[in-house]
């Protein structure tokens, strides 16, 4: 069953054109033309339940507007959008009580009362019940390790903290799906850590459909099977990772560990990448030969200590990916 239903849906961005200068505001007041930006052009797709997608692209491709539309907070131009079989915009209330949203640039939570009573706050705003509400409390405590601040006022929790509950807050009402717009922004890399693997908890265990931006491809490699990528308002793609990695071309990591420096190696397969001395990593593109046809034509000719060959990372995949646009788009 699909939670989230996508199609062709477009927002353009309508803003009064501002001339320069006193004489130029006196215009811009007086003539009131407008410029227009397409931030999503004709996108469609559908998420089901208990799916976890991340939905990436570089800077300005729009994917905090895509967010802001699925959460209703702003309205299409054109298309249709279901969130649980009702319009987001149209249906914001009903909406709401089924969807959590966490921002993580902006902060939902009440600046200078405890955590707690932020929490308190929530449940007489959602009308849980108390036991649903003292459950759900001690369980996300519990997993996100509140305990130690819950007294807090939350201006005093650290960011890795902050994120923390406010994760716990958007879901102490039970959402079916749940929204983040770069949820690791800024944090460090043992702060991620704990977010992704709870996400990749309440995912797995309660059934959460998750839908996420982010800059950080560790959090798409370890939380989303699925990721969907856009580029100046348009969908470039959608599917897995594996997928993306074979559509671009089969590309590994080769680590060469010789016992003599080889000087420079001229394969048209291999591209030197990173050079330590007897530890060289080359880039595998497949040509016409394998990787091992490579490796042993090395191994025959020079003196090897050892080899291996590695998946390339999933960000120079999607390194690959973004440059292949730019040239496209340049052309
Ligand atoms: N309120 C607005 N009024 C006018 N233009 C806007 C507004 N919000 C966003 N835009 C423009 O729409 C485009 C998409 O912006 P959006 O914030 O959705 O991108 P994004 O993919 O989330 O970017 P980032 O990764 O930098 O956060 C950008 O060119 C941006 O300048």
């Amino acid at each position: 069953m699909s939670v989230i239903h996508v199609s062709g849906i477009t927002k353009v961005y309508r803003q009064y054109k501002r001339f320069p200068g006193l004489l130029g505001s006196l215009r811009s007041l007086v003539t009131r033309k407008y410029v227009e930006e397409v931030a999503v052009r004709n996108i469609s797709f559908s998420i089901k339940e208990g799916e976890a997608v991340g939905y990436l692209g570089p800077n300005g491709a729009g994917k905090s507007t895509m967010i802001k539309m699925m959460t209703g907070i702003l309205v299409p131009t054109s298309g249709e959008l279901k969130v649980l079989g009702s319009t987001p915009h149209k249906a914001r209330r009903q909406n709401s009580q089924h969807i959590g949203v966490v921002f993580g640039q902006r902060s939902q939570l009440w600046w200078d009362l405890p955590v707690q009573d932020s929490f308190d706050l929530h449940k007489h705003i959602y009308k849980l019940s108390e036991s649903t509400y003292k459950a759900n409390v001690n369980y996300y405590t519990e997993l996100l390790s509140l305990s130690s601040f819950i007294e807090k006022p939350v201006r005093q929790l650290s960011l890795g903290q902050r994120m923390r509950v406010e994760i716990a807050m958007a879901l102490l009402h039970e959402p079916k799906i749940l929204f983040l717009d770069e949820p690791t922004i800024g944090l460090d890399v043992v702060a991620k850590e704990q977010i992704r693997q709870f996400l990749k908890t309440i995912n797995r265990e309660k059934k959460v459909s998750i839908i996420l931006t982010t800059h950080d491809m560790k959090d798409i490699e370890e939380i989303c099977h699925r990721m969907i990528v856009v580029s100046k308002g348009n969908m470039v793609y959608d599917g897995s990772v594996e997928n993306l990695r074979k559509k671009l071309g089969d590309q590994r990591k080769v680590i060469i560990y010789f016992r003599e420096e080889p000087g420079s190696i001229e394969l048209p397969e291999l591209k030197l990448i990173e050079d330590e001395g007897l530890r060289k990593a080359y880039l595998f593109e497949q040509k016409d030969r394998t990787v091992f046809d490579c490796v042993s034509q090395i191994a025959a000719k020079y003196s090897v200590e050892d080899a291996s060959i590695e998946s390339v990372d999933i960000d120079s995949v999607i390194r690959k990916l973004y440059k292949k646009l730019e040239e496209e788009q340049a052309n």
